[in-house]
């Protein structure tokens, strides 16, 4: 039986949650140090692993501050007759909607520092998943929002593929449990499958 008083955890117990903090305190400052010339190397990886898949649409990432720049992706798709969406983002504790871009439309500023299409919202069949950190066995660490977590849980059928720059990976990213592992993850030097 459950102890009265144990905490049952809706989200990281506080061990997890300070240990996350570290990581991706580390893990910013390497992204913010990072070669913007990398980002293209990720792109291409990125635009063959892609079309190599029949997916008639894909959920892309459009960059905050330091991040990869994956707009030349985004164009590459949508030239190669792809649904380009991108992500919206709801208050805190709800999964991300999604809204068609296209190369000429609207942008419309997001919550933190976010840009949105003024498109139509649609579940993209192929999501690319952005991170702040991960490690060799597909933890991944984002922002601390817990967005892409729910959403992925919210979207269990969705192909989740996770990126990053080669300089984002840690030894050991701390786990919480909701945290699922990815499946996929690209970076500008490889790509990892995690069976
Ligand atoms: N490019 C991009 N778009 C994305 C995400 C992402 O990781 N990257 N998201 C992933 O979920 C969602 C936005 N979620 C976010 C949740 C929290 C913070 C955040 O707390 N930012 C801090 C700055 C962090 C830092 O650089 O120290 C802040 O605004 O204070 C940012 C994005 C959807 N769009
Ligand atoms: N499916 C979920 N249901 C409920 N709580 C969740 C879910 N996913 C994550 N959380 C909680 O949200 C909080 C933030 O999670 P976490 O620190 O793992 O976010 P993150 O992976 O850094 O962010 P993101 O997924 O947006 O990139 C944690 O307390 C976590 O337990």
């Amino acid at each position: 039986m459950v102890a009265p008083h144990s905490p049952s955890f809706k989200s990281d117990p506080p061990a997890v949650a300070e240990a996350k903090q570290q990581v991706r305190a580390r893990c910013l400052a390497a992204l913010k140090a990072h070669d913007p010339a990398l980002d293209a190397q990720l792109c291409q990886r990125l635009t063959d692993t892609l079309l190599a898949l029949p997916a008639a649409s894909i959920g892309c990432v459009w960059p905050l501050p330091n991040e990869a720049d994956l707009r030349p992706l985004c164009h590459a798709l949508h030239a190669a007759g792809r649904i380009v969406a991108l992500p919206e983002t709801p208050v805190r504790g709800h999964p991300l909607t999604f809204r068609v871009w296209q190369p000429d439309c609207t942008m419309v500023p997001g919550r933190f520092g976010t840009q949105v299409p003024e498109g139509p919202a649609l579940v993209p069949q192929v999501l690319l998943v952005p991170l702040v950190g991960f490690d060799r066995a597909g933890n991944r660490l984002g922002y601390g929002g817990g967005y892409y977590d729910r959403t992925l849980a919210a979207h269990p059928h969705i192909t989740a593929i996770g990126y990053a720059l080669s300089v984002q990976e840690v030894d050991h990213i701390p786990t919480g449990p909701y945290d699922r592992p990815l499946s996929c993850l690209v970076t500008e030097k490889e790509r990892l499958d995690f069976g």
